[in-house]
């Protein structure tokens, strides 16, 4: 029988990329010819000459993520806000990932809002950190963690709401083959996590309603 891995065995402390050998761009695309040809097609016709190096260009910037770090864009800090203490929110991000199961995407919005401690952060840096993290093999609720504990850590806000909406492609173009089925995830810290009046707030601000 399979052993079950205990979250923070060993087995499951993540390498960093510089730990992990990284094929060259001449093996990922003779990859890429290995799988047209188990697919059942040509990888010599005209059509398909040029897919492996255009699939490892795409596949550069689809999981462009794992060198990027998401910390660098939330070192900075504006304290100068006139005092404001209040709920900031950041609605409707898109992004797209793709879930490490199957490589398929998964597409959906973001939504972030916290209470600053200290100061508050660039807008676009909240998007910039779903980025980086989208753009690598995820599961929706580690995507989700780790958006949250990297805000988290960083601000140090009095409270973090984070909540993803998606739709996975492995279950609307294959297996159970279900289209439009939603996945939401959430994770609460501070007071969001403390005050349900405070999830309510922002579950109503994310569905647009007033407060
Ligand atoms: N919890 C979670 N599951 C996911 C996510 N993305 C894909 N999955 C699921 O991962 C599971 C993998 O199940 P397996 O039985 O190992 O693989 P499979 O035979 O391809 O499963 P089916 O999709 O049911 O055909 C499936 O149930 C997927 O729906 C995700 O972000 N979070
Ligand atoms: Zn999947």
């Amino acid at each position: 029988m399979d052993a079950v891995l205990k979250s923070g065995s060993a087995s499951h402390q993540r390498k960093s990329p510089n730990e992990i050998r990284r094929p060259s761009r001449e093996e990922a695309e003779a990859a890429v010819r290995t799988l047209l040809a188990w697919a059942g097609d040509d990888p010599d016709r005209e059509g398909l000459l040029d897919t492996p190096k255009r699939v490892v260009k795409a596949y550069t910037e689809l999981f462009g993520g794992y060198f990027k770090d998401p910390n660098e864009h939330l070192e900075r800090t504006f304290e100068d806000v006139g005092g404001y203490k209040d709920i900031v929110m950041v609605r409707g991000i898109p992004f797209h990932s793709h879930c490490e199961h199957h490589m398929l995407p998964f597409i959906g919005q973001a939504h972030i809002a916290y209470y600053p401690a200290e100061g508050v952060v660039g807008l676009s840096k909240l998007a910039r950190v779903v980025d980086i993290f989208a753009k690598r093999l995820q599961t929706q609720e580690n995507l989700t963690a780790q958006i949250a504990s990297a805000i988290d850590d960083q601000l140090a806000p009095r409270g973090l709401a984070v909540l993803l909406e998606a739709e996975h492609q492995c279950m609307t173009m294959r297996g159970v083959q279900k289209p439009g089925v939603s996945t939401i995830t959430t994770q609460f810290t501070g007071i969001f996590q403390d005050e349900p009046a405070e999830q309510a707030k922002f579950m109503s601000l994310v569905r647009g309603g007033g407060l």
